[in-house]
């Protein structure tokens, strides 16, 4: 395990007195990671490293199971330890690799590993034929600390970092566990929240939002506006101090179970144009005015809770606006980069994962005397998909990097998500063909992970306005 020692030298800089430090590592026999001193060091991705940092005692409890946790996130990279790369792992999906972790943020990925295996894998098909995943299932989570992960403690939250909010995403996809809505949860409705909201709104929403005990939503969308964002309808009007909010949305994760759902809304029709006339509301479930409209039946994602919001002049007192009036577009471009890079994060953690899955189907499959995967042109294929996918790993991995260090653009994020999200539909289509009939088969968890893949070329940003977003950009520089 690591040395709070190691961590302490870290925070110093001393390249020196860190090479002096000894540090310890998992097991590579059974992790993977393996180290080397510094002459053999390798560079980071980012020349600034991560701060040590105290993890909250929520996470600091669950780890406290691990002989050797110490409570600090270390950088091991900058320690000329080397982690490797997932295309040298022995499993995509294995732990101890990577550059960005750490052997705390293993130990931690061990927790949340056991959690979905443990917890969420086994009830999955049940929450498939429900339409949405169980209440325990949320406040399990957030008793374990595995729900607001990186909210900063001093709002309530866990205070962990992205590299600890990233684990829960791609370990949730490494049990191809589409249901649970936590990144939504988690990393969009609790940011908007602690960012831009009160004191008292924070005070009220982060500890239920926490403890899993309310579930958050986010609703722009609407039937006539969802590219086109300012072709909304929905508005609040004043009437007082109070609002009233009148209109419709459509396609909204977590919205059939919501608690609070964050609904963007004009407030100045006569404003320029939307962009300066619209604001966010935090809208209470139990309102009056508020209902929820039937679970919507999908291709895929068949587990989440997938609503429309319906709201007919709802009374919302003054201290449900979110953010500054009329600022809601600025507030929500600002987490663009975030919400674009959860998908990135979410589509390369799946591809591991179906690539995996299908390496494990071709190496006992038999077909003319021979596994499958003593076929060359099956191989090949194993090959070509092998290397997309670690090519997929560096940038996302460079992305969450550059998040990290707070360098991350949407821009960049943009590319991340298109390419991600591409690349994750050609890796399902290519792994149900690899699975042959046994693909198309409903048993066969390929195939649900096929059927969940194609919306992420849609939600998040179409991956059209995203090469429009990119393109634009790239046409503005010289
Ligand atoms: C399962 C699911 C969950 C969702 N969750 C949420 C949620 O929690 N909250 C929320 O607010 N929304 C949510 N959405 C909505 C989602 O963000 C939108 O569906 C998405 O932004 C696309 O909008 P649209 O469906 O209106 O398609 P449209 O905007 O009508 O687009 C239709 C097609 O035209 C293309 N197109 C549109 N404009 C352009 C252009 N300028 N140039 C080139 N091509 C263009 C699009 O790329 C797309 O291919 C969810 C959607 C799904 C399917």
């Amino acid at each position: 395990m690591f040395t709070s020692v190691a961590a302490r030298c870290l925070a110093t800089t001393d390249v020196a007195a860190a090479a002096a430090c000894r540090v310890h590592v998992l097991s590579g026999a059974t992790t993977g990671v393996t180290t080397t001193d510094a002459s053999t060091r390798r560079r980071r991705f980012s020349t600034t490293p991560v701060a040590a940092k105290k993890l909250p005692s929520s996470i600091k409890g669950i780890l406290g199971i691990h002989p050797g946790y110490d409570g600090e996130t270390d950088d091991s990279s900058s320690f000329n330890i080397y982690r490797q790369a997932t295309s040298q792992a022995g499993r995509m999906t294995d732990m101890g690799t990577r550059n960005l972790f750490g052997s705390n943020q293993d130990i931690f990925r061990v927790s949340v590993r056991k959690f979905f295996n443990d917890e969420v894998k086994p009830f999955h098909k049940q929450w498939e034929k429900d339409g949405q995943v169980s209440r325990e299932c949320w406040e399990r989570a957030g008793e374990l600390g595995l729900l607001g992960v990186d909210t900063p403690e001093e709002h309530g939250g866990c205070g962990g970092t992205f590299l600890e909010a990233a684990i829960v995403l791609e370990e949730q996809a490494y049990v191809n566990a589409s249901g649970p809505g936590f990144g939504l949860h988690s990393n969009i409705v609790m940011p908007y929240i602690y960012k831009f909201g009160t004191t008292d709104q924070i005070n009220h929403y982060i500890p239920e939002l926490m403890a899993g005990r309310m579930i958050g939503a986010l609703a722009m969308t609407e039937p006539g506006a969802g590219s086109d964002l300012q072709g909304i309808l929905t508005n609040a009007k004043r009437d007082g101090d109070d609002w009233i909010l009148n209109g419709s949305k459509t396609y909204i994760t977590n919205g059939a179970m919501c608690g609070v759902v964050i609904v963007v809304a004009i407030t100045d029709p006569a404003a320029k144009s939307k962009a300066h006339g619209t604001s966010l509301f935090l809208v209470d479930a139990d309102l009056v005015g508020f209902t929820k409209g039937k679970k919507l039946e999908k291709l895929g994602l068949k587990a989440q809770d997938t609503s429309e919001l319906f709201f007919e002049d709802v009374r919302l007192p003054s201290t449900a606006l979110l953010g500054k009036e009329n600022k809601g577009f600025y507030h929500l471009m600002q987490e663009l980069p975030q919400e674009r890079l959860l998908i990135g994060i979410g589509c390369t953690a799946s591809c591991e994962w179906m690539f995996e899955e299908t390496r494990s189907f071709v190496n006992q499959r038999k077909a003319f005397g021979k596994t499958l995967s003593h076929l060359p042109t099956i191989r090949h294929k194993l090959a070509e998909l092998k290397t997309d996918i670690c090519v997929a790993r560096a940038f996302t991995d460079h992305c969450i990097d550059m998040h990290i260090n707070e360098k991350l653009d949407t821009y960049t994020a943009s590319m991340n998500k298109y390419w991600t999200s591409d690349l994750c539909n050609k890796v399902a289509y290519d792994c149900v063909q690899l699975h042959g009939g046994a693909g198309f088969m409903m048993e066969y968890p390929i195939s649900t992970a096929y059927l969940d893949a194609k919306v992420q070329t849609i939600y998040g940003g179409s991956n059209e306005i995203m090469k429009e977003l990119i393109g634009r950009t790239i046409a503005s520089k010289d």
